[in-house]
């Protein structure tokens, strides 16, 4: 079996708490209350800025040329998807930018900004595979699920189309090959990042339904 695929394995029971959260539910459904979507993009603007600063992280740590071409590609374009994040979703929902991480933005972010920094390519690497595969999936199931006229649509589409596919294909190639070349000490801790940032999707949902903020 695949490294990769015993990763999902890992995940599937928590994979599925995340596609049956009111958060997911709502959205695909169209009855999110605005607040919690506004919450949520604001907090991702965050958050994609600190995973393209982590993805830039894993470019310097890699020694192919291919290896960091494509770091640089992922890092460059998950500041893309923020602009289009700001650009459309802030004008369409009248949302305000918002300069503090709640619990769950700070923790996730803090997180992956650690583990690319003071871990091996590998491991890195599958700390932020979750954010890449997970969204494929949820956004799969979200667009399956959908009604017409559902006014999260255009979050809807960036995630469940063709070009956002691929990306995950070519991250998903790369981290398989670094578990290859990997230790069994190494494949551990792989699969050990891999689960927290898994877990921390949910947490990132989930702070956005609650309208999470800090209690002191
Ligand atoms: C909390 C959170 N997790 C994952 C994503 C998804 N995502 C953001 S940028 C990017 C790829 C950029 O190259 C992906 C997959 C998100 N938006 N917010």
């Amino acid at each position: 079996m695949h490294f990769t695929d015993q990763l999902w394995q890992q995940i599937t029971p928590l994979y599925e708490t995340i596609v049956s959260h009111g958060f997911v539910q709502e959205l695909a459904a169209g009855s999110l209350p605005a607040p919690k979507f506004q919450y949520y993009i604001q907090q991702d603007a965050l958050y994609l800025t600190d995973f393209s600063r982590a993805l830039a992280q894993l470019s310097v740590k890699a020694s192919a040329p291919a290896d960091i071409l494509q770091f640089t590609e992922f890092a460059a374009n998950a500041i893309r998807v923020e602009r289009i994040l700001h650009e459309t979703n802030f004008d369409l929902y009248n949302i305000q930018p918002e300069t503090q991480k709640k619990p769950a933005c700070f923790a996730y972010t803090n997180f992956l900004l650690a583990m690319t920094a003071t871990q091996s390519l590998a491991v890195g690497a599958a700390a932020v595979l979750p954010c890449f595969w997970i969204y494929r999936e949820v956004g799969k199931y979200i667009h399956a699920q959908s009604r017409e006229r559902n006014p999260y649509q255009a979050w809807i589409d960036t995630y469940a189309g063709d070009a956002f596919d691929q990306v995950v294909g070519q991250m998903l190639d790369l981290t398989e090959r670094l578990a290859n070349e990997a230790s069994s000490a190494e494949q551990e801790k792989m699969q050990e990042a891999f689960v927290q940032s898994s877990r921390l999707e949910w947490y990132f949902w989930n702070d956005a339904y609650q309208l999470t903020d800090w209690l002191v």
